[in-house]
């Protein structure tokens, strides 16, 4: 059995909390040292690593308090930031080890280097990219953390920055579809825990690449093995790509 380790769940009355909690309870070599909510305050210094599902302004200030003191390492599952946020995240990651990831489960993470071959092998001014992704009723944020990955992978495929790229969304008259760029659409609709889309169409054909999470208790135990993996890192914000050795050094 490998060493026991001590962890917080941020968030943990949230659906992604309680899910996070149900795997780490099942684990014998976790002992689970905080768990705290909106309103709540814990001491993290009981921690060696944090898994964090809560909000971005919640996400940011944990950062901010973990780095201030040195530690623990933090799994940040939130998704929704602004860019000024995600500057605050990676100036806490020069202080403390930070796996942040907008999915943990391994299908969309062999998906990202799918979309990102794709994009780089078919030529922008012929091949149009549309990022699709459905959702429960409940989700605040769009697109959702998982497009946004898909999106960035297939940038970087066209060797290019999604800012750089990604469409307004299409509503009302405003004209014929500019090439080169990728698109995104949001579906909000009862249950559904995670549907992902990215389609390449050119004139003469379409290829499809799609993920579907089937149970929440997939993206748990995705943080709770990247929990296991940061908890013994040095500073630096780490993503699941690095986590499972996707990653060449
Ligand atoms: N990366 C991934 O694989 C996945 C990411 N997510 C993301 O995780 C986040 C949470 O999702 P989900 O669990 O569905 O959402 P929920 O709304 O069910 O849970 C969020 C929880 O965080 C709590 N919270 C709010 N503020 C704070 C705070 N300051 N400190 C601690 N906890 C706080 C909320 O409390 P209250 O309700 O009282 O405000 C709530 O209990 C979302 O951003 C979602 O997009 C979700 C699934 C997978
Ligand atoms: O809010 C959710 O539920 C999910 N959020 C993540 C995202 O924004 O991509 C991951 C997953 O799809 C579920």
């Amino acid at each position: 059995m490998s060493a026991i380790f001590h962890a917080g769940i941020s968030g943990y009355r949230g659906r992604m909390g309680r899910a996070v909690s149900q795997v780490l309870d099942a684990r014998e070599d976790v002992v689970v040292a905080a768990r705290f909510d909106w309103g709540e305050t814990a001491d993290i210094s009981l921690c060696d690593v944090i898994i964090d599902f809560s909000t971005p302004d919640a996400s940011v200030a944990l950062a901010q308090s973990a780095a201030e003191r040195g530690g623990p390492s933090l799994v940040i599952g939130s998704t929704g930031f602004t860019p000024e946020q995600e500057a605050e995240l990676m100036k806490a990651a020069e202080k403390i080890a930070i796996v942040k990831s907008g999915n943990f489960s391994l299908g969309v993470n062999i998906l990202i280097g799918l979309v990102q071959h794709a994009a780089q092998r078919l030529d922008a001014q012929d091949w149009d990219i549309e990022i699709t992704e459905a959702h429960h009723r409940r989700k605040v944020d769009s697109p959702s953390g998982t497009a946004l990955m898909l999106g960035e992978a297939a940038a970087e495929g066209r060797f290019t920055d999604l800012a750089e790229i990604r469409s307004k969304p299409y509503d009302g008259v405003q004209g014929e579809r500019e090439s080169g760029k990728i698109g995104f659409s949001s579906i909000r609709a009862g249950g559904i825990i995670g549907e992902h889309t990215v389609l390449f169409a050119s004139e003469d054909e379409v290829l499809t690449l799609s993920h579907s999470a089937i149970d929440r208790s997939l993206f748990a135990k995705g943080a709770v093995a990247a929990a296991a993996w940061v908890r013994t890192r040095g500073p630096g914000l780490y993503d699941m790509q690095d986590v499972l050795g996707f990653r060449q050094a």
